[in-house]
This record gives C-alpha cells, structure tokens and sequence, in this order.
C-alpha cells in the first residue's frame, strides 16, 4: 500500500534521503525511526507527494505519487510533521474545505465531518482559529483532516509530539483503533510508542534505510529498544557532556 522505490531527495549537494526502497503492506502498523534530521520527514513527504523525489518512485495503493497524484490522494490521509498547514482557518471550516476537496457530497461531509468531530473531541474549539489552538488540539485537528475521507492509507508525522501526557493517550488509542482496519507509517521519537503500536520498525539514519524489520529483531539479547536504537545509530545527535 506504500512503496518507496529507490527514494533519493537532494538539496544542492547535501541528500536528505538516499536511495530508500521498502514497502509497507496492508493492514501493517509500522513504525519509522532516525535521529533528528535523519530524513524521516523528508521521505514522508516523498510518500505522499508533497515534495517530488529527485530521484525514484513513491506509490501510494499502486499510484505513482508524482504521475497520479489524485487516485493516490484519495486513498492516502496524512498528519504533517507541525499539523494542519492553514493556521488561518478553523477546524469547522477546514474540515468543510478539505471535505469538498475530497469530493464529498454535502450530506456526506457532514456525517464525516460530524464523525471526526466525535472521534477527536473537538467540539469545544470548532469555531476558534487553528493558530490559537493548543498544541494538543492542532494536532487533533491534523488527524480529523487526515481521516476525514475514510482513507486506507495514513501517513501521521510524529503525531504525539508535543502533547501532554493525557493528550498523548488519547491520540494513541486512536492510532491503535485506526490501526485495525488501515495501513499505518508513523514516525516517533517515543519507544514506548513504537512497542505499542507497531510490529515493525523502518530505521533511518543520514538519509539512509539502516534497518528495515521486525522491532523485537532490533534488539541484541538483554538490549532496550532505545539501547539497540544508539547502537544503530551510533548516537547520532547525542548531547555531550562537558567533560566529554
Ligand atoms: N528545504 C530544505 N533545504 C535544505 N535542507 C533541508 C530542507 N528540508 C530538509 N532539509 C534537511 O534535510 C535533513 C532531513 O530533514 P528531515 O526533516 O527529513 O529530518 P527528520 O528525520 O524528519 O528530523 P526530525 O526528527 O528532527 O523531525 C535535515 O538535515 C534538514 O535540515
């Protein structure tokens, strides 16, 4: 359901992601893992179509996301890295916008509409601009329009990030609920997210795949997951400490 082929983003000399290939099937939850400025971001938006890829293929359900970009839309919901990209706006009438952008007829929007509304609590703050919102809300925003479609796809960008550890509950147990019917890749830096909701890991690194398989496969015998995460990536970013 999401390929990437070969994947490679550069920006002038500097690649942002080299050479990525793996696939995600349906019904898999997994879980994308680097350091930051790994590339993560970079290949999500490759996956979606957001950036074109300076060279290889994204596919969203078999569509090629640069050549049919709209039949792979449909089928695609994705949570940007900092949530909704219309601050302006608020969640009522973005959800109307992006409700009509997606082709649905006025009395489906508003059973989509009124659906996602429920499902991500965001009753009170319909009507407040998204600029306003709390982080916590912004990002439910971000996942209401993400699913606002019924897509069997969603690409969420580190949609715990940021929120409080209540928010981040609940925003779980909606990726865990989601991930019983869709095809989910989802970036984190939290492991215990990882543990929670995905069976297999993506890792990458300095714009590479370094690992491509089962989370638990990660680990060396008596390893964390945030041991074997160092490891592979030999620390990438690390702070150190004064006396080194
Ligand atoms: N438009 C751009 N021009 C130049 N460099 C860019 C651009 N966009 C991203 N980069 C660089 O590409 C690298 C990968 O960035 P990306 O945002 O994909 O990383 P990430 O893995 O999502 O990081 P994080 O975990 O911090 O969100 C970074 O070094 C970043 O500075």
């Amino acid at each position: 359901m999401i390929e990437a082929d070969r994947l490679s983003k550069f920006y002038g000399i500097f690649a942002a992601s080299r050479d990525v290939s793996f696939q995600v099937h349906r019904g898999e939850v997994v879980a994308f893992l680097g350091p930051n400025g790994a590339g993560k971001s970079t290949t999500m938006k490759l996956l979606t179509g957001y950036l074109s890829p300076s060279e290889g293929v994204a596919k969203i359900a078999g569509h090629n996301m640069m050549t049919d970009r709209l039949k792979g839309s449909a089928m695609l919901g994705y949570l940007p890295e900092n949530g909704p990209l219309y601050p302006d706006a608020t969640p009522h009438s973005l959800l109307m916008f992006f409700g009509e952008a997606r082709g649905l007829n006025p009395a489906q929007r508003k059973e989509r509409i009124d659906a996602v509304v429920d499902l991500c609590n965001l009753h009170t703050v319909l009507h407040k601009p998204i600029s306003k919102l709390s982080k916590g809300y912004k990002q439910r925003v971000g996942m209401a329009q993400a699913i606002l479609h019924e897509p069997e796809v969603l690409i969420l960008d580190e949609p715990t990030s940021g929120l409080d550890p209540n928010q981040i509950r609940g925003v779980r147990d909606m990726i865990r609920r989601l991930g019983e019917s869709k095809t989910i890749l989802l970036s984190t830096h939290i492991f215990q997210e990882v543990d929670a909701l995905a069976t297999r890991a993506i890792v990458i690194n300095e714009g590479r795949l370094i690992y491509d398989g089962a989370i638990d496969a990660m680990k060396e015998p008596g390893e964390s997951l945030d041991d074997a995460f160092y490891r592979m990536t030999k620390g990438v970013n690390a702070l150190t400490t004064v006396n080194g």
